[in-house]
């Protein structure tokens, strides 16, 4: 079984940047030279989301890096869906590893924002991913299982869903998962989703890899049949290496 969807890379910028380094970063995308069947978010902090609306080109679209659980109102520090989406943000990523080992989000939590974000016409980057004592303890299916069980229980429409699995040990320590250890997990994905939803999304679901993702080890990972694009941290910060990375998708496309 192998995914129909076209290939996804996301850029995520975290808690990096400054107006100055933002403005080059977008100067250096908006110059770039990006193969059309590849589809393009940057991830800019809530703060630089307008600036880089402002000034990206329309060839790449903006996701929030999170969003509050439901509607807007007396939550100090939050930003909603409906505002993200008021100011042209067309994504969100939900249940990223940081935001669930080091900020403390539940499952459950990471499932409701999901179906709030989804309801209001975003698209969400639905991130899952073991730690390094999970796979050891040869755990890691069922971790992201129960992780992929958490969005299903509260989403029902999965077409505008990218699946994001970044293993924790892989993000931000150069230690990249092989193509193999990456295909075998997003192989698992696909047929769960078959399974547990249905075989229409499991085909059409974009599942896309993340950790220590380069513009050396890129075109290796995007050859593997499940493995349908990048969400991409610290080489993001960089605008040529970030496209050569948008432009492994002419790797996958010699490999089918
Ligand atoms: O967390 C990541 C993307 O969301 C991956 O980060 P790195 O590419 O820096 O390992």
């Amino acid at each position: 079984m192998t995914g129909s969807g076209r290939f996804f890379v996301g850029g995520n910028w975290k808690c990096n940047g400054s107006t100055a380094s933002i403005k080059q970063l977008v100067n250096e995308l908006n110059s770039a030279s990006i193969e059309n069947d590849v589809d393009v978010v940057v991830a800019p902090p809530f703060l630089y989301i307008g600036q880089v609306i402002g000034s990206l080109t329309d060839r790449i679209e903006v996701s929030a890096q999170n969003c509050w659980v439901g509607k807007g109102g007396a939550f100090t520090g939050e930003i909603s869906a409906d505002q993200l989406v008021d100011v042209g943000v067309k994504w969100v990523i939900q249940g990223h590893s940081e935001r669930r080992h080091v900020i403390g989000e539940s499952n459950a939590t990471i499932g409701k924002k999901s179906a709030y974000a989804l309801s209001k016409g975003l698209g969400v980057i639905a991130c899952v991913g073991e730690k390094l004592e999970e796979r050891e303890a040869s755990r890691t299916t069922a971790v992201v299982f129960e992780q992929l069980q958490a969005y299903a229980d509260e989403i029902s429409d999965w077409s505008k869903v990218v699946i994001a699995y970044e293993p924790v040990w892989a993000i931000g320590t150069g230690k990249v998962a092989t193509p193999e250890q990456a295909q075998e997990v997003h192989a698992a994905i696909r047929s769960w989703l078959s399974e547990k939803i249905s075989l229409e999304v499991a085909l059409a679901t974009r599942i896309i890899y993340g950790g220590s993702v380069n513009r050396s080890n890129c075109a290796e990972l995007a050859k593997k049949e499940d493995i349908d694009g990048f969400l991409v941290g610290g080489a993001s910060l960089k605008g040529p290496e970030f496209v050569s990375i948008c432009n492994a998708v002419t790797a996958k496309k010699v490999a089918v």
